[in-house]
């Protein structure tokens, strides 16, 4: 049943269409990749204008894709998202509420136009006026504006840890129910939002439908990020052989909330990390190189060696080149 489930949504997700690889690789061409570790605060407005103003110098120092943090226009707590959580359009219903309901949308939208980027633009709180339902959700823009993707985070984060750590997104959010791709001239990637990269699931389902890259928007905790936070990222890279974006807000210790661990990275398709951020706001510039994937995969051919006939394929297309 749970694999029914599972293949079933990964077919309706991933469309034939889009099951492709290109001969040369799963990265068509090389890519600057910025991941923006950006401090945030308690006002909205202050926070998109802060992003907006690190973005243009991603896009100024050459960036093809430039990463927000999850949750960047509001600060990270259970009590925050209803009141920072606004309406978002959706692939199925492209049309987006007016700029006053949906102010985040339309100044990403117009950011990713203005630079000619494609843009991840974090995760922000989104709320579902049909249902009332509240969202983390992370928006992937095209370079004229539009809407590539959109990813509701699958896996809420609660845990428990005591003494340590409680947090609980469950308490008012709901998970999302898609893995999410995006097709772009580069190729492929997929985007999982931080607790979303604990499940190797989703980074399985994208790379062996053709990504060459998993971007995640992250924000471990001073108790979990030392322990994990690079180590899953190494994790997720060399199980699947792509490259790994985790994109946090900075470490403010000085505030009074949930403080986030910073040290956004890149990993590179051997799991090593090319290039890592301290604790303070940063700027993370990678550039990719199209036959790393190939290169990798080609001297540890695990892609062609699965056992689909001892264990199912989660991805739904078994035999496939990933
Ligand atoms: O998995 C972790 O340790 C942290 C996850 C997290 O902070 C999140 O999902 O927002």
């Amino acid at each position: 049943m749970f694999r029914r489930l599972i293949n079933t949504t990964a077919k309706a997700f991933f469309p034939a269409r889009n099951m492709s690889t290109s001969p040369s690789g799963p990265l068509l061409k090389p890519c600057k990749l910025a991941l923006i570790q950006l401090k945030t605060g308690s006002d909205k407005s202050a926070n998109l204008t802060r992003a907006c103003e690190k973005v243009a110098l991603a896009a100024k120092a050459g960036a093809d894709i430039v990463v927000l943090p999850e949750c960047f226009n509001s600060p990270y707590g259970t009590e925050h998202f209803p009141k920072y959580a606004e309406p978002l359009p959706s692939l199925e219903k492209p049309t987006p509420p007016d700029e006053s309901e949906a102010p985040s949308y339309h100044r990403l939208s117009a950011l990713s136009k203005e630079h000619n980027i494609h843009l991840v633009a974090g995760s922000i709180p989104e709320l579902e006026p049909s249902t009332k339902k509240l969202y983390n959700t992370s928006l992937i823009f095209s370079p004229a504006g539009t809407l590539l993707g959109k990813h509701r985070k699958v896996h809420l984060f609660d845990i428990d840890i005591p003494g340590k750590i409680r947090f609980k997104e469950s308490e008012v959010l709901t998970g999302g129910s898609e893995p999410t791709l995006v097709d772009t001239p580069f190729g492929k990637f997929g985007v999982g939002i931080c607790y979303d990269v604990r499940f190797p699931e989703l980074a399985m389902i994208a790379a062996r439908r053709g990504a060459f890259a998993m971007i995640y928007p992250g924000a471990f905790n001073m108790t979990t990020g030392p322990l994990h936070w690079e180590l899953l990222a190494r994790a997720r890279a060399v199980d699947n052989q792509v490259w790994v974006a985790m994109c946090s807000p900075a470490r403010d210790l000085e505030g009074t909330g949930y403080v986030a661990f910073g040290e956004s990275m890149v990993v590179d398709p051997n799991g090593l990390v090319v290039k890592k951020a301290g604790a303070e706001e940063d700027m993370v510039v990678v550039d990719l190189a199209p036959e790393k994937v190939v290169e990798v995969r080609s001297g540890i051919p695990v892609t062609t060696q699965r056992r689909f006939d001892v264990y199912p394929d989660v991805s739904g297309v078994a035999g496939s080149s990933a």
